[in-house]
């Protein structure tokens, strides 16, 4: 196993991140907690960043806040200069309630309704990402009908497979994103965007996936745009100014992941657009990418008490923990696998073999199976890593927990940045029947 970031074992056998012993936040904080380490989101942020720079492109990288989205988050990537990637009104609040300039906010989702459009335009949303038709129709209404121009990309589907889990491939043709490029969708949006006199038409953007690890989807994805592009520039003498390739930058969540350094999706990423745009005589667009497992997915580790241990002879010991698919949902969605340790036996050797199990009320509740640790007792602190991104923010309230706190920590400081919820929070929206039933 290998600690990413400021993690390391301290002096007292204990994980430590951020300056901080991971056994004395779960005793100040309580468990289940998810642990940011601040300055591992900083520095994934800045290696995206600088490698662009090195590029010599005119860039934006955009954090995409469904990985993880709070306050807190949003402020930090507005500190490191980065731009936001929303796909709902929540996500627009949050960052606005951050302050996070709207102008370097992307509007992103399949299907934006006319208030979450209404909000946007409001707050002056700096892009809208648009996806179909429908939204097409009603964002220039309500645009013209304020007197804004907006600007404008167009979400393509490149008809392309990479090789992820089925339910975050995005840029195959049967997708729910999207305008095809095959079915000639594309090139009738592109059409319909240009005549439209409140439309300020960047680019295009593409997502092929999430949890990518190398370079191909992203270089077959760039020659099938730069393609569509050709017959574009053919049929309607347009050309774009921005290129936007999404996210899907895949982290390492076990030894069996070896994805490609953020380093080297970003320089082929540029050495192809700027070898397929010369090709052309063509001036470099603008590049702009999405990530968001790649900036906050090694950053995250959640901290866990264990429970309740049951031991089935010779078949298997499930050791419970105080949280499960309501706190990290990708085991049971995705099959994703995790690797952890216990954070109070750090240093310990591994003597058994167990399976952890979440507390819902769910035989597929399963964190992780199979996984070597020393001697578990209840009350050891588990702490899982790379959770920090799909973690907090696909959380639930399933079997009514109540959903963690967030702790960023750094240079030995814990700053509480996401409150765990309480049980008053549960109840919060719920209503005593005013309504007598007259059943007798
Ligand atoms: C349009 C878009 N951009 C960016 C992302 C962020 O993906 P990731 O967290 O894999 O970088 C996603 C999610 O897959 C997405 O759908
Ligand atoms: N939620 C997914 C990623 C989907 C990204 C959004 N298109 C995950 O946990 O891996």
């Amino acid at each position: 196993m290998r600690l990413t970031g400021t993690s390391h074992i301290g002096s007292q056998g204990h994980l430590t991140i951020g300056g901080c012993d991971t056994v004395e936040l779960a005793k100040t904080f309580g468990t289940p907690l998810y642990v940011y380490d601040e300055a591992l989101i900083r520095e994934n942020s800045r290696r995206f960043v600088k490698s662009f720079e090195q590029s010599g492109f005119t860039f934006q990288v955009a954090y995409a806040s469904k990985a993880f989205s709070c306050i807190a988050m949003a402020q930090l990537a507005a500190e490191e200069n980065l731009s936001l990637d929303v796909v709902s009104s929540g996500e627009l609040y949050t960052a606005l309630q951050a302050g996070f300039p709207a102008e370097r906010i992307h509007f992103h989702g399949n299907n934006k309704s006319e208030e979450e459009l209404r909000m946007a335009l409001e707050a002056g949303v700096g892009c809208y990402v648009v996806d179909n038709f429908y939204e097409m129709a009603l964002l220039h209404d309500l645009a013209s009908a304020s007197g804004i121009q907006v600007n404008v990309m167009l979400r393509l589907t490149p008809g392309i497979e990479v090789h992820t889990h089925e339910y975050i491939a995005t840029g195959q043709e049967d997708s729910k994103f999207g305008f095809g490029v095959t079915d000639g969708q594309a090139m009738l949006a592109i059409r319909q965007a240009l005549a439209k006199t409140h439309f300020n038409l960047l680019g295009i953007h593409v997502h092929i996936g999430s949890q990518i690890f190398d370079t191909t989807g992203f270089v077959e994805a760039i020659k099938v745009i730069r393609e569509f592009l050709d017959s574009v520039r053919q049929e309607t003498g347009y050309e774009v100014k921005v290129l936007n390739l999404g996210g899907g930058f895949g982290i390492r969540y076990t030894d069996e992941d070896d994805p490609v350094e953020i380093e080297t999706f970003v320089e082929t990423i540029t050495q192809e657009v700027a070898a397929a745009w010369s090709k052309r005589n063509l001036p470099n667009p603008e590049i702009w990418i999405e990530p968001g497992r790649g900036i906050v997915g090694n950053a995250g580790t959640t901290l866990y008490s264990v429970g309740s241990i049951k031991q089935i002879p010779g078949i298997r010991t499930y050791v419970a923990v105080d949280g499960g698919m309501t706190d990290n949902i990708r085991p049971a969605l995705y099959q994703a696998k995790y690797e952890a340790l216990l954070a109070n036996k750090a240093s310990m050797e591994a003597t058994e073999t167990v399976s952890i199990a979440g507390k819902c009320c769910e035989s597929g509740d399963m964190l992780i199976w199979d996984i070597d640790l020393p001697q578990v007792t209840s009350g050891d602190i588990l702490a899982v890593l790379s959770t920090g991104a799909y973690g907090y923010s696909m959380a639930s309230n399933y079997n009514r927990l109540r959903r963690p706190a967030v702790v960023f920590v750094r240079d030995g400081i814990a700053d509480l940045v996401v409150e765990r919820e309480t049980y008053e929070d549960l109840v919060r929206h719920d209503r005593k029947r005013s309504v007598l039933s007259n059943i007798i």
